[in-house]
């Protein structure tokens, strides 16, 4: 069965490819060295959590596979900002262009007004990817166990490591997280998820969650629709959650939720 993923690398394969002939390793390279050191993307998530709150990735997120049009016009900088204001950990913007209308430009946009630590979201498949993250000022970047093989997972984090960034595994089962555990990044996500049926469960992350060892960080990701679903996932020891959706599709109130899902569950 071809999954909305299996379709989003076919096409990264190409764009890839082609920007790579239009805008070569050497030259990103070159803006490596103007560009500012990143911000500690897991330290500000461990800051949040030590004191027991919820350290919130808040996501920049227009449309998606599974969702159609969520904020198709939406200000990036606006609602990062509104994100900021409510006492989000770090952000998330998804700079894929074709299946949820994000690009570079408005990572770069949100970077110059937001000082919170950045993901760069996107669906890396070659370090020219992780190098170009890098270059446009992105403090960590996404590797999906399961669209990579463990030789380019362990390519991808090691690139970006050595670039200082930190990386997120992404994993949705068992075997994916037993891969992800052997690469040297501390965050692990598991994504409620399921790319076959394009339903969120958050069951996942109960069930993982506590295969994670001591020295790794869980971060559960999708389906973190409401103040009631943090405080199922606090039961399982999540205190880092991914958040785009539910966050998107407010008309007014944004950064009061986020205020308020930060907060849940440590009265
Ligand atoms: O969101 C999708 O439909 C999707 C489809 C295929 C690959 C990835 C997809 N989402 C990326 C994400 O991981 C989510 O944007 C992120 O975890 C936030 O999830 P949510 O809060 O449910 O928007």
């Amino acid at each position: 069965m071809t999954t909305a993923l299996d379709r989003i690398i076919e096409y990264k394969v190409d764009e890839v490819a082609t920007l790579k002939r239009e805008r070569p390793l050497a030259d990103l390279e070159a803006r490596l060295k103007t560009a500012r050191q990143p911000r500690g993307f897991a330290k500000a998530l461990d800051l949040v959590a030590a004191r027991d709150e919820n350290a919130l990735i808040c996501e920049l997120k227009r449309k998606s596979p599974s969702a159609g049009d969520i904020l198709p016009g939406a200000d990036p900088v606006a609602i990062a900002q509104e994100y900021e204001h409510g006492g989000a950990a770090c952000l998330s913007v998804l700079t894929d262009g074709p299946s949820f209308g994000g690009s570079l430009d408005d990572f770069q946009a949100i970077r110059s007004v937001v000082s919170l630590p950045m993901l760069r979201k996107d669906f890396m498949i070659d370090p020219y990817q992780v190098v170009e993250s890098r270059a446009y000022g992105a403090d960590c970047v996404l590797v999906i166990m399961a669209c990579l093989s463990d030789a380019q997972a362990e390519e991808l984090t090691g690139t970006a490591l050595e670039l200082g960034m930190d990386v997120l595994l992404e994993t949705h089962d068992e075997e994916e997280l037993e891969r992800a555990l052997k690469l040297p990044s501390p965050l692990i996500g598991v994504n409620n998820r399921d790319l076959k049926r394009m339903v969120t469960d958050l069951s996942t992350t109960e069930r993982l969650g506590p295969l994670i060892p001591e020295g790794k960080v869980l971060v559960a990701e999708s389906g973190v629709s409401s103040i009631e679903s943090i405080d199922r996932l606090r039961k399982t020891g999540a205190r880092r959650f991914l958040i785009g959706e539910s966050l998107m599709k407010m008309e007014e109130g944004r950064a009061q939720l986020v205020t308020k899902m930060r907060v849940t569950g440590t009265d």
